[in-house]
């Protein structure tokens, strides 16, 4: 089969994403279909692949799967690559518009140049903090903020959110010696995390400004990941290193991202997003 396909990239979080405006394929090939174009070696190439598809609820619907073939419910670098291939091939016609996910309907900006999409601010909605809908278990604390969490029999603090999507953030003293291969395969699949988790590493600069390391569950080690720097952002503030309504700048090993959560709760994500190549995938099932 042919699949026509887009490759884009968030700071370095790059994904074959389809158009499902212009071409339809089976639900029952999806993981499949997501773990072949991943494969550097045998397919394209990617940290995963994302659906770009009408909706019932918003202006138009995506939807992530990881490398390995599993569907995550929210990607904030697939959401900003989404608003921007929206906008600049006709799907939506306006700057502002809302894009479904498998979590929530998020708004999203775009700020164009003659048509050409520069950056993209999306509203990721609030981060869940219960314990429950993480989800995380442990402890009976409804909330999960500087928690213990013994691992390799090392006594560890963490502190959970869910974006729509879980993350367990550890804050390190120097992001260059965050043990990210070695924690994060093992704490992606802790029994702690009935549905695995993504696992971040936070070193605080300032109250404005984080360095940030991820090892993604589903994908591994990534350059970026948009969830992952507002739940970065959500943690620091639930640990008193920033501030709410201050934007927070947070160097991702791809690039920056200017995140900030707001005194009504809502997290905000700005950054940029990139058209990598256009081209057709030959699918054999
Ligand atoms: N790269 C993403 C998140 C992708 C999904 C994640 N690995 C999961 O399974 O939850 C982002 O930019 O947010």
């Amino acid at each position: 089969m042919e699949i026509p396909f887009i490759k884009m990239h968030g700071l370095g979080n790059n994904y074959i994403y389809i158009d499902l405006f212009q071409f339809n394929i089976e639900e029952e090939l999806l993981s499949d279909l997501a773990q072949k174009v991943a494969n550097v070696n045998t397919g394209i190439g990617s940290d995963g692949m994302i659906l770009m598809h009408p909706s019932e609820k918003a202006d138009l619907g995506m939807r992530i799967f990881n490398k390995d073939g599993s569907e995550g419910k929210s990607c904030g670098n697939g959401l900003r690559c989404t608003a921007k291939y929206a906008y600049e091939h006709g799907i939506v016609t306006k700057e502002k518009f809302t894009i479904e996910t498998r979590a929530n309907i998020v708004e999203a900006e775009v700020t164009a140049n003659d048509e050409q999409v520069e950056l993209i601010t999306i509203n990721m909605g609030r981060p869940e903090l219960r314990r429950v809908h993480i989800p995380m278990m442990g402890s009976d604390d409804p909330e999960v903020i500087s928690e213990p969490f013994v691992i390799n029999g090392e006594e560890l603090e963490v502190t959970a959110i869910s974006m729509g999507n879980p993350h367990v953030v550890f804050f390190v003293d120097s992001i260059e010696a965050a043990p990210l291969y070695e924690l994060g395969p093992i704490v992606e699949k802790d029994p702690r995390f009935p549905e695995g988790v993504n696992v971040e590493f936070i070193e605080v600069i300032s109250s404005n400004e984080l360095h940030f390391r991820v090892w993604e569950r589903g994908s591994g080690v990534t350059q970026a990941c948009g969830t992952g720097a507002c739940a970065a952002v959500v943690a620091a503030t639930l640990n008193h290193h920033c501030n709410k309504n201050e934007a927070v700048v947070v160097h991702l090993a791809g690039g920056d991202l200017t995140i900030k959560w707001d005194e009504a709760g809502d997290v905000w994500m700005t950054g940029g997003a990139e058209i990598i190549a256009k081209g057709v995938f030959q699918y054999v099932e």
